[in-house]
């Protein structure tokens, strides 16, 4: 049903709706709260006690002066005074709503809930909302939601239009179709209690057996989903047997460095498996920087000696632009006689069509591109291998057409994220797992250090000494909430400020994601070839970027990113000989936000790191910052949930030993949910 149909939806928040992705009152329902707002506090303080300071307080008050409205700036600012219960005088403050001005009337009672602060020793709430004593007690208790939002839609109007869609239409309600075994052994809530009460939770608890419903469900269609993917996977015979080539091997002799064990290990299975009976569909797993792409290099080598042509497809065109480069460059210096094309949506037509023309007729050994790979107009002679780095980032669509442009070719899927063997089997589970579990021995371990923002001159005077030693920097910008623009711009205002504060021959340059594939890669380029000596950034550069030459990175705002995250921004450094640096710079004195930032010191290990970070944050951090933005289920997360998914797991396994097919009429409903969740999930998963 389209969203149209909700009352108060209109054609304009429609669109503003569909930004979210929500077209439909069903993908409305299916928009969970990012986070909620506890009507739980302490509720009704009647001495404010510095005790309470930075914390949301609720009190009960009287105005008790005149408005005052005055500009600060661009900003309109209201200010009144309120006495509490104990006659204690109070000042109210807020921004740009001048129209309270009518509603705050001298002698007026109301319920104030804002964030106390203490400035000058007087006492202050900040932006408090009002309520009548009625109106509070409604949602005293309770747990409100806060949905994601964009630029002019506001959280109100969604909660009013998911109320309404789940009161008047039961959109996202269904018939149960977890076995009633599965879910009296996991205790979980039934399907549409769930539903509604992650939206409206009545309680704390309510919440959680919600979400725990939610998860549980997601995680089991998910893994019934994978198994079915691999019985097919299973059953493809190999029709590239691809044997091992001697130049292949003459090249291991002549690279640089000797392959570590981790990297001969997983060599040795891709070998095996591309000159063995089945179709390889192979996942290599390898922590930030321990080398994977010399993997996904040798095993580009063997098939192209084999007479076949082989594909890497990786997820930007900064990313494709690199490898191609590193990798003609590599084969260039080390005689290797192969040719290599590259592919991306930048190229002009007259170039992609020369590079169309090649790999039909088939004088293109290597394709290296971004998804421009598997568009209609290229057409393989022979593909017998593709090879999707950072696989999470392309749908299994796109790997599916990528595979029908070839009979079957083998599939090799690279991937850095961190999460044990036990779970990347059930996660990755239609695909076999060689893990590098060891990182090049002569990288120096990385230098952290965690600062406030008053460490900011100091940190610069560090990237200053590191240029003028020849190395280089990133400085990743803070995050701005919700909006591509904002962050862009931020990033540009950094970057001219940085550059203010550095000497002027040192060159700085900034990277977000809004600006062109072709500047961005031209940005990378020169970044690489050090004719950047800085590069100011969002998180745009997470993923894969190799600059070994990079020693600092420095993170603004680090205590809002996962730390899974941040380990992937530090494994940017450190990826060559130099000792290397990374300084967390972090807008948050708490010691809890310090404490989990320190994590980071002790461990190299994303596993370990994104586990100790969970067990930091207790149980009154529910709604941190989430983990694993790679594996993006609904509401699961594979680091917080991890039990979940175990027992997910093992629920699947039990259904399937009692009906592998799914034939059964009791399990007629879940074998709907489980092909629908196959064709429209997987996708969305993007892995
Ligand atoms: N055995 C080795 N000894 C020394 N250096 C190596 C070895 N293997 C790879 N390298 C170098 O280490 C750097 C990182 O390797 P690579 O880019 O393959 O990492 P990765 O595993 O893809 O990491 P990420 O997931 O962060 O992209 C490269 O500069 C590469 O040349």
């Amino acid at each position: 049903m389209k969203i149209t149909e909700l009352k108060g939806i209109g054609e304009k928040y429609a669109q503003l709706l569909g930004r979210l992705s929500v077209y439909t009152v069903e993908d409305l329902v299916g928009l969970y709260p990012r986070d909620y707002e506890l009507y739980q506090e302490p509720a009704f303080i009647s001495t404010l006690s510095p005790d309470y300071e930075n914390n949301n307080v609720v009190i009960d008050g009287v105005v008790s002066k005149k408005i005052d409205v005055y500009h600060t700036g661009k900003l309109a600012v209201i200010s009144t005074f309120i006495n509490d219960e104990n006659g204690d005088r109070i000042k109210c403050t807020w921004f740009n709503m001048p129209f309270l001005k009518s509603s705050l009337k001298l002698g007026m009672r109301y319920i104030f809930r804002g964030r106390f602060v203490i400035k000058n020793g007087i006492k202050i709430l900040e932006q408090p909302q009002m309520y009548t004593r009625s109106q509070y007690s409604e949602i005293e208790g309770t747990m409100q939601p806060i949905y994601p939002l964009t630029k002019g839609l506001s959280n109100k109007t969604v909660a009013n239009a998911v109320h309404q869609a789940l009161e008047k239409f039961d959109a996202g309600l269904e018939k149960e179709y977890i076995p009633g075994y599965v879910r009296q052994k996991n205790e979980l809530a039934e399907h549409n209690y769930a539903v509604v009460n992650i939206h409206f939770p009545k309680s704390m608890e309510d919440y959680i057996q919600a979400r725990k419903r939610l998860a549980f469900e997601e995680f089991f269609l998910f893994v019934l989903a994978v198994r079915s993917l691999r019985n097919s996977n299973e059953r493809i015979p190999n029709g590239y047997i691809i044997q091992n080539d001697s130049r292949t091997d003459d090249f291991i002799e002549k690279l640089p460095f000797s392959l570590t064990n981790g990297q001969k290990s997983a060599w040795t299975e891709v070998k095996k498996n591309m000159s063995g009976k089945g179709l390889m569909s192979r996942l290599i797993q390898g922590d930030v920087g321990s080398g994977k792409t010399i993997i996904a290099v040798l095993a580009l080598m063997n098939t192209a000696y084999a007479g076949y042509q082989a594909a890497m497809m990786v997820p930007t065109e900064v990313l494709a632009k690199q490898q191609y480069d590193s990798i003609t460059k590599m084969f260039n210096n080390m005689g290797v006689e192969l040719n290599v094309s590259l592919l991306v949506g930048s190229m002009t037509a007259a170039a992609k069509r020369k590079v169309y023309e090649d790999i039909e007729n088939g004088r293109t050994d290597i394709v290296i591109g971004t998804h421009a790979v598997i568009q209609e107009k290229v057409i393989f002679k022979n593909l017998a291998l593709v090879i999707t780095d950072e696989q999470h980032r392309f749908g299994v669509n796109q790997r599916r057409d990528l595979s029908d442009k070839g009979n079957n070719p083998h599939i090799l899927v690279m991937s850095a994220t961190p999460i044990p063997r036990t779970l990347a089997i059930i996660v990755y589970g239609d695909l076999d797992i060689s893990v590098i579990d060891e990182l090049p021995a002569e990288r120096l371990p990385i230098k952290n250090c965690v600062v406030d923002e008053s460490y900011r001159p100091n940190a610069y005077k560090f990237i200053e000494n590191q240029v003028h030693a020849g190395r280089q920097a990133y400085v990743i910008c803070p995050m701005v909430e919700d909006s591509e623009n904002i962050e862009a711009e931020n990033v540009i205002d950094y970057a001219k400020k940085l550059s203010g504060e550095l000497p002027d021959d040192i060159k700085v340059e900034y990277l977000h994601g809004k600006m062109k594939a072709s500047q961005k890669n031209e940005i990378m380029e020169k970044f690489s070839k050090n004719e950047i000596n800085v590069l100011v950034s969002t998180t745009v550069i997470e993923v894969g970027v190799n600059v070994p030459n990079a020693t600092v990175m420095m993170v603004e705002n680090a205590e809002r990113f996962g730390l899974a995250q941040l380990h992937q921004l530090r494994g940017r450094v450190g990826r060559g000989g130099f000792q290397s640096y990374c300084i967390f710079v972090s807008g948050n004195k708490s010691k809890k936000t310090k404490d989990r930032l320190e994590i980071l010191n002790k461990t190299n290990d994303g596993f370990k790191i994104a586990e100790e970070d969970l067990k930091l944050r207790g149980p009154g951090d529910f709604f941190g910052v989430r983990q694993s933005g790679d594996f993006d289920f609904g509401i699961a997360d594979i680091y917080t949930d991890a039990k979940v998914l175990k027992s997910a797991s093992e629920a699947a396994g039990e259904v399937l030993d009692k009906d592998p097919e799914l034939e059964l009429e009791e399990n007629r409903y879940l074998a709907e949910k489980v092909s629908e969740y196959t064709v429209k999930c997987l996708e969305k998963l993007n892995i």
